[in-house]
């Protein structure tokens, strides 16, 4: 038979018949300085999990550090390999060089059960999120199952405060923003009113995330492993969930929330991916001084015209991805789903994006979406704005 032009490279058949190689999920722990990540690798590394786990750590190096350490527990016992990248930096070198020499470790050790993967506390793991994501979609061995944010009970609240420069967002609340878990570590050390606060911090940021409050990151491991956080097979879970956001007011720096619409009708495919590319890509969406509302996560589960199943919308930083989803619409009519968890730069003062600038950019945009023919007049419904009130 003919191949076309633009088919994929072909991958020879060399290994045995039989069920399809299973891919290998990867958690990203992400957390700021001394939160407990470690801890948490190493209490899921000692409980009793009969699964072979390998560790990475992306600590900063002095100067350029050449290796990273990559522990493996196997039946409770730890070895330790060494992973040689590039540079420091494992955000830069994983694309080309971390995710091969992953696999060309399992190729001489076996293959892994599952990876974990520790990004130094300064970290915007976004960028490694990505490029596992990305990684997943070309056929790589592993798939992005989860991210996982640590944080200090004692000094998160300080740290999700802490300022920057004018327009930027700290490291701490990012981590927060792109979690699709946070864990509130060291409870101990805090009384309840404080626990509270941070709570309500995280909440603020995040409006979807699962929040776990432990002491030395003692945690169920069934509620950090295998969350499948991007799996389209979980349509139904992630329907329950967006119908659950908690609508978030904008955080102490007051530039990051999250913000939940719902309209009704199918949408049309062409007009959503533009929109969307729109505003991950093109960040057509600005404020009055020209500085982009930019996506840390997008999630949502939407009607095409045409389909019977639910589509789900996964988006972190500049990826996206729509994917039909084993679940049929039973309600009537449908109700699309989108929650964004954004930056809106508005910590200068005088060029605010209000609650209502967002509003309608978002609505206009998604009665475009809506529009099944260019003039056609706009179907019947209603959107949802969930943010705060009295935020200007
Ligand atoms: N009191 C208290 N201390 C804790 C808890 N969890 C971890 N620690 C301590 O906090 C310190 C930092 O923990 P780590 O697990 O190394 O934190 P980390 O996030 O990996 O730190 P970096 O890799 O340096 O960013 C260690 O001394 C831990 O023993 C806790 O629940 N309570
Ligand atoms: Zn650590």
């Amino acid at each position: 038979m003919e191949e076309e032009d633009d088919c994929p490279e072909l991958v020879p058949i060399d290994s045995q018949p039989g069920p399809a190689a299973r891919q290998i999920p990867v958690t990203i722990i992400t957390g700021y300085l001394g939160a407990g990540k470690t801890t948490l690798l190493n209490y899921i590394l000692t409980e009793q999990h009969n699964k072979r786990i390998a560790v990475i750590l992306n600590e900063f190096g002095e100067g350029s550090a050449l290796e990273k350490s990559l522990a493996v527990s196997q039946a409770g016992e730890l070895y330790e390999e060494w992973l040689e990248l590039r540079n420091g930096c494992l955000c830069c070198s994983v694309k080309d060089n971390g995710l091969k020499a992953i696999e060309n470790l399992m190729e001489k050790k076996g293959k892994f059960d599952y990876i974990l993967l520790e990004t130094t506390g300064l970290a915007d793991p976004g960028a490694v999120a990505s490029m596992f994501w990305v990684d997943a979609e070309l056929g790589s061995d592993v798939y992005l199952d989860g991210i996982v944010t640590v944080i200090d009970a004692k000094y998160g609240l300080q740290q999700l405060k802490e300022e920057k420069a004018e327009g930027l967002v700290n490291e701490a609340s990012r981590q927060v923003a792109l979690a699709d878990l946070t864990i509130i570590n060291k409870t101990d050390l805090v009384e309840e009113e404080e626990l509270n606060q941070v709570r309500d911090t995280v909440r603020s940021i995040n409006g979807l995330v699962k929040i776990l409050e432990t002491q030395r990151s003692r945690v169920d491991l069934s509620d950090v492993l295998d969350l499948h956080s991007f799996d389209c097979q979980d349509g139904a879970k992630l329907t329950e969930k967006l119908q659950l956001v908690t609508p978030t007011r904008p955080h102490l720096d007051k530039s990051i929330l999250t913000a939940t619409f719902e309209v009704t009708g199918d949408l049309c495919e062409d007009a959503l991916n533009t929109f969307i590319q729109d505003l991950l890509w093109e960040k057509k969406f600005c404020n009055k001084a020209g500085e982009p509302m930019s996506v840390i996560r997008l999630k949502g589960i939407v009607s095409f015209a045409g389909k019977a199943h639910q589509v789900m919308l996964q988006g972190v930083h500049e990826l996206y991805e729509l994917n039909e989803t084993p679940q049929l619409w039973e309600e009537n009519p449908h109700t699309n789903r989108l929650v964004f968890i954004v930056i809106l730069y508005f910590l200068s003062k005088y060029h605010k994006i209000s609650q209502n600038t967002l509003k309608s950019v978002i609505v206009t945009e998604m009665r475009t979406c809506l529009r099944k023919e260019p003039g056609q007049e706009h179907p019947a419904g209603d959107f949802y704005f969930c943010c705060c009130d009295g935020w200007s």
